[in-house]
């Protein structure tokens, strides 16, 4: 994959609207990453926003980029916009808890970026993702492959580390996916999981060691589960999404043409106008390209109902 360099991110601006914990955290992860020469933070909240940015302008000191607050105006020309504005979960609040409150505040964001940024490409990481993808494309009236939400890029890192960590491999050479909703009617695609190019069935008898499917049944879970147990814990996420925001970005930015499980509009299921994560090709372009997947008949039935969960809240948010 083609690296960012000082040549090809010269010119590049990253505005992130969010100036919350997964908004700074991923301004701090694209300075480190060097993706960006000129990071714009957008926030409702100017102090708490310049707070961070005074902050950030001295790790950026280390960094070829300059941090800066900024009005939606300054999404002009930026190769993206980060959306990570919103309320977050409270412990034992789902995701699908927060979507009245954030679709609201998509009505107001999302004109004022198009109005300034036409040309832009959106990345949503707010939840509920699925649906304030779906919003965030009909709002702004930008084509679906300039919509993109974080979807399950997120769970699919997760997924990869648990069965990493089961199999004793490093999680990079776990090629295994999570699909449909960020949420609790995510699927992990079992039939199409490999290691060293052979289905995990096949790599455990390669390997002598035993296919434990309740074992792999309990990564499945803490996969889906992780993020409430964190935020039981610490009350937030932060760290993972924002590498995970850095990922999708770093296609983006190189036109590299990465294959990733993130979220956009289309028909899934049989269902018909509704967001969800399947893999998808990004490139400067955006995420302009489905990857058909082979699933088996079991996981066609679970995105179905996948599509279906988010497509209820959609009506309801409609209606
Ligand atoms: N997609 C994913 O994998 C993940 C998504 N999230 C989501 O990201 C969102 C943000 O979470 P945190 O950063 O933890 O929350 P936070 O509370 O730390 O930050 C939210 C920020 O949004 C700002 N804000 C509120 N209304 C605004 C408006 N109208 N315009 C501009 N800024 C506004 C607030 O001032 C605040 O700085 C939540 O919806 C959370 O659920 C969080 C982690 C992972
Ligand atoms: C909060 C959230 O969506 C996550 O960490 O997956």
């Amino acid at each position: 994959m083609p690296q960012p360099n000082a040549a090809n991110v010269k010119s590049i601006k990253i505005a992130i609207v969010g100036a919350g914990s997964v908004g700074v955290t991923t301004a701090y992860a694209l300075l480190l990453d060097g993706l960006a020469a000129d990071i714009v933070l957008i926030d409702i909240d100017k102090n708490r926003a310049l707070g961070e940015v005074m902050d950030l302008s001295h790790a950026a000191h280390f960094a070829q980029a300059r941090v800066r607050v900024g009005d939606y105006e300054d999404c002009a020309d930026a190769a993206a916009v980060v959306i990570t504005a919103g309320v977050n979960q409270k412990p034992g609040q789902t995701r699908l808890d927060l979507v009245k409150t954030n679709y609201r505040l998509f009505r107001d964001v999302v004109p004022r970026i198009a109005q300034h940024a036409p040309d832009t490409i959106l990345v949503v990481a707010t939840n509920p993702v699925d649906v304030l993808t779906h919003a965030a494309y009909h709002i702004s009236g930008f084509p679906l492959e300039r919509v993109i939400g974080s979807g399950t890029a997120m769970d699919t890192t997760r997924f990869r580390h648990e069965l990493g960590k089961h199999f004793g491999v490093n999680p990079r050479n776990v090629h295994a996916i999570i699909v449909g909703e960020h949420g609790d009617s995510q699927l992990p695609v079992w039939s199409l999981a490999t290691i060293s190019g052979m289905r995990l069935r096949d790599y455990c008898k390669a390997a002598s060691i035993e296919y434990n499917e309740s074992a792999l049944e309990a990564c499945a879970k803490r996969t889906k589960e992780a993020a409430y147990e964190i935020i039981q814990r610490k009350g937030k996420t932060n760290y993972g999404v924002a590498s995970v925001l850095v990922s999708i970005l770093q296609p983006i930015v190189t036109n590299s043409d990465a294959i990733m499980t993130v979220s956009r509009v289309g028909t899934y299921g049989g269902i018909e106008d509704v967001a969800l994560s399947m893999p998808c090709k990004l490139n400067r372009h955006g995420a302009y390209q489905d990857v058909p997947l082979l699933l088996s008949e079991s996981e066609e039935a679970a995105l179905r109902r996948s599509a279906l969960s988010i497509k209820e809240v959609l009506t309801a948010l409609e209606g």
